[in-house]
């Protein structure tokens, strides 16, 4: 099914939307039921496309997923019989059937993990993963569609190092070593909240894992772990988009269920440009205070830095400061292409080989095209968009509320892997547009 959207922009988003449970946490957690022992329970899950995916895939390697409104219970009890070498599922748009593999390896002795999705901003390898679950004795070996694995003689704990600390490696770190024979230690681990929040779902399981403050984490392993009860942490990309469009179009949004906690990086910035907030225990209020934004220099990094997911929508409203900013994205290699479209929407976005800042980055001297510089404000007019990927997809929506005139916006199906019932929510904040599903 292809969807577009007509957008006729101008008209400040001002309301409420509520965010539900983070899109990078939610599957995780539900991927860390398989290695229960008991059914799990998740809480405040929400309806969007990368847990339709790992509910599949769940399912068919025979964990049964039922779903009353928010909440998933999911029970692992008859993995062990279920017909796993037939599986050809496809990861559809999603990146967390890699993180099956350990939890199948203990269930099964063997997995297969059908070629991965995911958003394509770089070429996201998994050289990582490969080399952690190496570590801790399975064998793997790449065949035609996917990655064929097996652990004959079981797992054992490992010392592992990261060259990067990537959200994905350090999560198949810890669904592998809990329940590995002996102590993992993992060295330049990533610490993202949505990490801390699985660490703590493994924890409720049974698990023994220490965080320390240098991103070491050490795991012993434990021979069993039982189902978990847990409500999932919300999701900070959400809140920060909405924020990012309120202040885009003018607007005035509060995000019910934003977590301060989870978004001090994204508040700061927020605030630094000029933004309005008003930080409660129930959300966030995000504003645009009138008068001119302020331009800023950011430069995307891994947690506790300025989350590359928050780039993209942020740059829109770069596009309506006085001045000039600069962004530096040192977390992927390829995360400028939706620039193009701002460009032709009339935003003055100027892009980089070089890095512009001072964050130690990979991609600097290597020809990737990784920083941007952005004049403003300039205003935004409606154009022809085909969404490239969920988070340049959003922005492009943001730009065309922003934009005067009607904006015609492809393949927003993408959208929905990340955002929940989003046009409800945009019509909920006064946009105006209609919808085609053909
Ligand atoms: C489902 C999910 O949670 N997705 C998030 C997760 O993605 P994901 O876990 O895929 O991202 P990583 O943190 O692993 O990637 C960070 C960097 O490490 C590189 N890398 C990663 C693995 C590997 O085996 N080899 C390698 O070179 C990547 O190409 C990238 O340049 O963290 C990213 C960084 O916060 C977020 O943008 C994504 O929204
Ligand atoms: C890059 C993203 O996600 P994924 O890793 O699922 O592609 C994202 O959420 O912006």
């Amino acid at each position: 099914m292809s969807s577009a959207l007509h957008i006729t922009g101008g008209v400040p988003l001002s309301g409420q939307v509520t965010v539900r449970g983070a899109k990078n946490l939610v599957p995780k957690a539900m991927v860390a039921a398989l290695l229960g022992s008991t059914p799990s329970t998740l809480a405040n899950v929400p309806e969007i496309k990368d847990v339709e995916v790992v509910t599949n895939l769940l399912s068919l390697h025979g964990v049964q997923v039922s779903r009353t409104d928010g909440v998933l219970e999911l029970d692992p009890s008859a993995v062990t019989t279920a017909h796993h070498a037939d599986i050809d599922a496809h990861a559809g748009d999603s990146r967390i059937p890699i993180l099956l593999c350990g939890p199948l390896l203990h269930a099964l002795g063997e997995a297969f993990i059908p070629d991965l999705g995911g958003c394509r901003i770089g070429d996201r390898p998994i050289n990582y993963h490969l080399d952690v679950l190496r570590h801790f004795g399975a064998r793997v070996e790449k065949v035609e569609s996917g990655i064929r694995m097996s652990a004959p003689h079981g797992l054992t704990g490992a010392k592992v190092e990261l060259p990067y600390p990537s959200v994905g490696a350090t999560e198949q770190v810890l669904l592998t070593a809990t329940r590995a024979e002996g102590h993992t230690e993992l060295r330049g681990a990533a610490t993202e909240p949505e990490i801390m929040d699985l660490i703590a779902i493994l924890q409720k399981m049974g698990a023994i894992i220490t965080v320390q403050t240098d991103r070491v984490i050490r795991i012993e392993g434990v021979p069993e772990l039982t189902g978990y009860r847990h409500r999932a942490m919300p999701d900070r990309i959400e809140a920060a988009s909405w924020g990012s469009a309120a202040l885009a179009t003018g607007g005035d949004i509060f995000v019910a269920g934003a977590r301060q906690s989870d978004m001090m990086t994204y508040l700061n910035t927020f605030r630094k440009v000029g933004g309005g907030l008003d930080i409660g225990e129930d959300g966030i209020r995000f504003h645009h205070p009138g008068g001119d934004l302020n331009p800023l220099i950011v430069e995307t990094d891994v947690h506790p830095g300025f989350m590359t997911d928050w780039q993209q929508p942020l740059v829109v409203a770069l596009t309506q400061a006085s001045g000039v900013s600069i962004v530096h994205e040192t977390v992927y290699e390829n995360r400028f292409g939706f620039t193009g479209a701002l460009n032709r929407m009339g935003a003055t976005i100027q892009l980089h080989r070089e890095c512009l800042g001072s964050v130690p980055c990979r991609f600097g001297q290597r020809n990737f095209v990784h920083s941007a510089v952005i004049s403003g404000a300039t205003p935004l007019r409606a154009a022809e968009i085909n969404i490239p990927d969920l988070r340049g997809g959003f922005s492009h929506l943001i730009a065309a509320m922003a934009a005067e005139g009607t904006s015609h916006v492809t393949g927003v199906e993408l959208i929905k892997r990340g955002y929940e019932h989003f046009t409800d929510k945009l019509s909920g904040l006064g946009a105006s547009f209609d919808l085609d599903d053909e």
